[in-house]
């Protein structure tokens, strides 16, 4: 029999979190079985923005489960009381992967690219209002993009890295819905929004400042964060030439821990990014920092790109591609 050790490093999370989440069904029993049915009602009862009809709530498939923030996004899913689609892409082929993963403990089929379009053709038959949710990898992104655009599947696009562009384009040129942002987390692209209004406002005010960029994520995060390089955009319309090969890309847990200040249980998951800004004379400093650790907050903000999306394809409306800065402007904050 095969040991775990067998499997790639993700799979082998993949197992272990499906056992642990076994055991949080086990405890919670009954209770999480009523939440779940529950919280989009409670949701749609308490707050005071648009939501969608729940007769009408998307059917969600998560790639990839494997992963650590897909993994997080379909338990929020699974928290809104949503339908977890249950399968989802992995890298790998068949025969290498395990067959299975567990997500709040619903068992959810790992699917290698050789059977990706048999078993979309069979969801879209199966969940008509589906709507796809990537977190995947730079390098598979764009193709991972085309494809749901190729099958004609709504999709939020977590994953950075790659060409968003292209990403953008694909589901345009195919019609198709989308929502595609390097940051899913509520607060911080208010933050992020807020840089792009202050450039677009006063479009030169830091020229001649200088910038310095500092971004720490866990180690095998593969690509500059595309936070900073969204953020670092509206900074070079106030007047800076800063150069996306010029953020600072800290990976190593040493200057993590000591000069990033990140806490030690959150090496293997956190996104802390600091931009600096000095005048000339050196005389007039700005810091802007948002430190996040975990991954609940851009777990829930995808939830809310979901339901965004689903509204936007009740409506049948005529934008067919937005950001999470789209999403916060119509108030899907929930
Ligand atoms: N927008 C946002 O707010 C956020 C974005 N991110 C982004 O999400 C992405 C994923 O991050 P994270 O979860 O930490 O990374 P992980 O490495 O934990 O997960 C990536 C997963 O992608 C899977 N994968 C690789 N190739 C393919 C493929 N061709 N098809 C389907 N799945 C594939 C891998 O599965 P397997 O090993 O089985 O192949 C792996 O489990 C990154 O780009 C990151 O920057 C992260 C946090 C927030
Ligand atoms: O990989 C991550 O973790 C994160 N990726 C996104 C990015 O690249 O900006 C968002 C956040 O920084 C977490």
């Amino acid at each position: 029999m095969q040991t775990l050790n067998h499997y790639p490093s993700t799979i082998q999370r993949g197992i272990q979190r499906q056992n642990a989440c076994r055991a949080t069904v086990l405890l919670r029993g009954k209770h999480s079985r009523c939440k779940a049915a529950t919280t989009l009602d409670a949701a749609a009862a308490t707050a005071s923005k648009p939501v969608v009809d729940v007769s009408l709530a998307p059917h969600v498939m998560v790639n990839s489960c494997t992963g650590r923030m897909g993994h997080s996004a379909a338990e929020a899913v699974v928290r809104a009381g949503l339908t977890l689609v249950p399968f989802t892409l992995t890298g790998y082929s068949a025969g290498v992967a395990v067959s299975n993963i567990g997500v709040a403990g619903i068992p959810v089929e790992v699917v290698g690219k050789e059977r990706r379009q048999d078993i979309m053709n069979r969801i879209r038959e199966q969940h008509p209002r589906l709507i796809v949710v990537d977190y995947t990898t730079p390098n598979c992104v764009n193709d991972n993009a085309q494809f749901y655009a190729d099958n004609g599947v709504p999709f939020v696009m977590g994953t950075t890295g790659g060409d968003p562009q292209k990403v953008a384009a694909a589901a345009e040129a195919a019609g198709v819905y989308a929502v595609v942002s390097p940051q899913m987390g509520k607060q911080v692209v208010a933050f992020q929004a807020m840089m792009q209004l202050m450039a677009d406002s006063f479009p030169g005010v830091f020229s001649g400042y200088s910038l310095s960029v500092v971004e720490s994520h866990q180690r095998n995060k593969a690509d500059t964060s595309g936070t900073a390089k969204a953020v670092v955009q509206s900074f070079n319309k106030m007047g800076l030439d800063f150069k996306e090969n010029q953020i600072r890309k800290i990976r190593d847990r040493v200057t993590q821990l000591e000069a990033m200040a990140v806490p030690e249980d959150a090496l293997d998951g956190h996104a802390f990014h600091t931009y600096t800004l000095r005048s000339p004379d050196q005389s007039v400093e700005f810091v802007f920092k948002h430190n996040v650790t975990g991954r609940s907050i851009y777990a829930e903000g995808t939830v809310d790109a979901v339901l965004f999306l689903a509204k936007k394809m009740q409506e049948g409306a005529q934008q067919k591609v937005y950001n999470m800065i789209d999403v916060l402007r119509e108030g899907f904050l929930r």
